[in-house]
């Protein structure tokens, strides 16, 4: 059965989110509580789990253990109603190549039941300067073409709850810059809450109100920029980040 969304619960609330691939324990334990219209980053080095918690919460993978509630809806019992506020958006993840962007967007706007789509596409176009890419194939577009038009699909509905897999990591210096303005302005005016994984931590400590640490699966850290900065000692994110990954602790 369908629960209509409480406007009082937090965007997302994991529990000892935990998965296992035979020996692998790819997420260990995970419980955070992100606050509708905060924005978190999720840190950690290759394989940590970032990419498995996202699919979790999306409720593409099912958890070995734990339990995750987005915007209070369940996703083991009732996650198409939270599925309908929130969105993603992965580098992993190819939209049909022979379809133009247009047409990709209206698949998109169909299943979400966006109700003007033209509309939609057509603000979202002029937002993420895509309007001259909308009748182009997907598939030839270049990598940073293919990131704003994977921008442009997580935000199709209006999402209250974006998950964002390395938003920015094919674009030139300029370009991603540009998105994160865009990301940082969209968040204030729309208060829709962002879980961001990215390696780029200029970007973390630039977007981010609160940071999750992730080392093998395991939730070793967390904090505001600031607060992580002030713990290690460090002028810059990516200083802690490396003493975490190589295991030196707080100062
Ligand atoms: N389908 C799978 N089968 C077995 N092991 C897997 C599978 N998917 C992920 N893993 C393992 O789970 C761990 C976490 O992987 P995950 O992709 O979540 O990491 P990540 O933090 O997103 O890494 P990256 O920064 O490299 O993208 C890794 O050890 C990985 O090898």
């Amino acid at each position: 059965m369908r629960h209509a969304t409480d406007p009082a619960a937090p965007a997302i609330a994991a529990e000892g989110l935990t998965k296992r691939y035979g020996e692998v324990l790819a997420v260990d334990s995970l419980s955070f509580i992100l606050p509708r219209g905060a924005t978190f980053g999720l840190l950690g080095g290759n394989g940590a789990g970032k990419s498995t918690t996202i699919s979790m919460l999306l409720g593409l993978l099912i958890p070995s253990a734990g339990h995750v509630r987005v915007l209070g809806h369940d996703m083991a019992r009732d996650r198409f109603a939270a599925l309908a506020r929130a969105n993603f958006s992965s580098p992993y993840i190819a939209l049909p190549h022979r379809l133009s962007v247009r047409e990709n967007l209206k698949v998109y706007a169909h299943l979400y039941g966006v109700a003007d789509a033209g509309g939609r596409i057509a603000e979202l176009a002029g937002q993420l300067s895509l309007t001259e890419l909308l009748d182009r194939p997907a598939g030839d577009l270049s990598a940073g073409q293919k990131t704003r038009v994977a921008l442009a699909k997580s935000l199709i509905n209006h999402p209250d709850v974006l998950l964002l897999d390395e938003p920015t990591a094919s674009l030139d210096p300029d370009t991603a810059d540009w998105v994160r303005s865009w990301l940082e302005r969209y968040r204030a005016e729309s208060g829709c809450a962002i879980l961001l994984a990215s390696h780029n931590m200029a970007e973390v400590e630039r977007l981010c109100d609160h940071v999750l640490m992730l080392k093998k699966g395991r939730l070793v850290d967390s904090g505001s920029p600031s607060e992580l900065l002030e713990r290690y000692g460090r002028d810059d994110l990516e200083e802690v980040f490396l003493d975490i990954a190589r295991g030196r602790q707080a100062g």
